[in-house]
């Protein structure tokens, strides 16, 4: 099947669909048994995300399971910072750690660009055994986080509560600071490029910690460096759609969307899908936003909530998912339930 017949790519295109295409953040995961023992086969996370031939299994084992629209690459939005030359790697029961980069020094030990695809070469390999072993009808998704979220971390050296330590060297030393981003942002737009001649069909940026930039620098620090990411990859694949995922970023959305041009966009839990339905549907196509608790509680109110949701966007382009990835504890077979009720079979 070619690509823009895909179901995710017609949605993109600005069709809408009943039932809409539907898929999951984080589908590939910690709450399918079949993850955790392939996991415990590579050995670690990150040795996971470097062997092609069990990350593309991860990728497919939810489609086993689920009749999902699309499938997105198993890899994670540090692997970016590594290639640029941080340590990597990552805590049990904590979450990731790098090396810090707290001043220009810092920021000159980094790699040049041009160097991350020695690191991310099994990544674009994944990428070519997936598009030879997917059910035809879906589509493959590609991603990479944004760079202020990106740079959250490689600041911080950890996930923070408040990503206090980037807002403050954005203060401290605004040169360092942006020469990080523009490094980031530069890295960004070459891996997308890359992971679509690999074969991903569409391409989705995660800004997690947008809703912590303050207002009057998100054009500058999440607006801008996605839109110039996008500028590059689609003058080079003008036909490839990307969904842009700014979290937390409320009524901004809406700015972000118009200067991006994103084809669709991601909405976190926090966003009411009428008002999403009204005022994001007419610019793009909308993605989201099923609470993932609703995953491990299931029940009627999950069939309620999916219901809602497929209510508020009837009529418009849109993209059933969650507002954030599926979390560990979760029952697979509420992902049945789900689906059941968003299809009526
Ligand atoms: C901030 C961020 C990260 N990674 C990502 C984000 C942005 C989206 C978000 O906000 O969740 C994005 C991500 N991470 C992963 C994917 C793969 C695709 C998918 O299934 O959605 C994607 C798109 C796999 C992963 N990335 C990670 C796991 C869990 C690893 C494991 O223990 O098996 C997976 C499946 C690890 C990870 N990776 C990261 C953290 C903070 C953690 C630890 C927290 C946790 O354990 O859930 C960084």
């Amino acid at each position: 099947m070619k690509s823009e017949d895909k179901r995710l790519l017609r949605a993109l295109a600005g069709e809408a669909l009943d039932p809409p295409p539907a898929w999951m953040m984080r589908q590939a995961g910690r709450y399918l048994p079949e993850y955790r023992q392939t996991r415990e086969k590579a050995g670690s996370f990150l040795e996971l995300c470097y062997s092609p031939e069990l990350a593309a299994e991860v990728t497919l084992q939810p489609l086993r399971r689920y009749d999902f629209d699309a499938a997105i690459l198993f890899a994670d939005i540090l692997l970016v910072p590594q290639a640029l030359g941080a340590d990597l790697w990552f805590v049990t029961g904590e979450g990731p750690r790098l090396s810090t980069i707290a001043s220009s020094a810092d920021l000159q030990r980094l790699k040049p660009v041009d160097a991350i695809h020695d690191t991310l070469g099994p990544v674009y390999e994944t990428l070519r055994i997936l598009r030879e072993s997917l059910p035809e009808e879906t589509a493959l998704i590609g991603f990479a986080g944004a760079p202020w979220t990106v740079a959250t971390y490689m600041i911080a050296g950890q996930g923070t509560k408040d990503q206090a330590p980037a807002r403050q060297l954005m203060y401290s030393d605004p040169k360092t600071f942006d020469a990080l981003m523009n490094l980031i942002t530069d890295a960004t737009a070459q891996y997308l490029c890359r992971q679509i001649e690999a074969g991903a069909e569409v391409i989705k940026l995660f800004d997690s910690w947008a809703g912590a930039l303050p207002g009057a620098l998100f054009d500058k620090y999440a607006t801008a460096p996605a839109k110039r990411i996008l500028d590059i990859v689609r003058a080079r694949y003008p036909g490839v759609p990307a969904i842009g995922f700014p979290r937390q970023a409320g009524e901004k959305l809406l700015d972000f969307v118009d200067a991006t041009g994103v084809a669709g966009c991601a909405i976190d839990t926090s966003v009411r899908p009428e008002w999403a339905a009204r005022e994001l549907s007419p610019r793009t196509c909308v993605q989201g936003n099923l609470d993932p608790a609703l995953l491990v509680t299931g029940g009627d109110m999950l069939l309620k909530s999916v219901d809602n949701l497929k209510n508020a966007f009837a009529g418009q382009p849109y993209i059933f998912n969650l507002g954030h990835g599926i979390t560990p504890d979760a029952d697979p077979a509420n992902v049945n339930l789900m689906l059941k009720a968003l299809r009526g079979r």
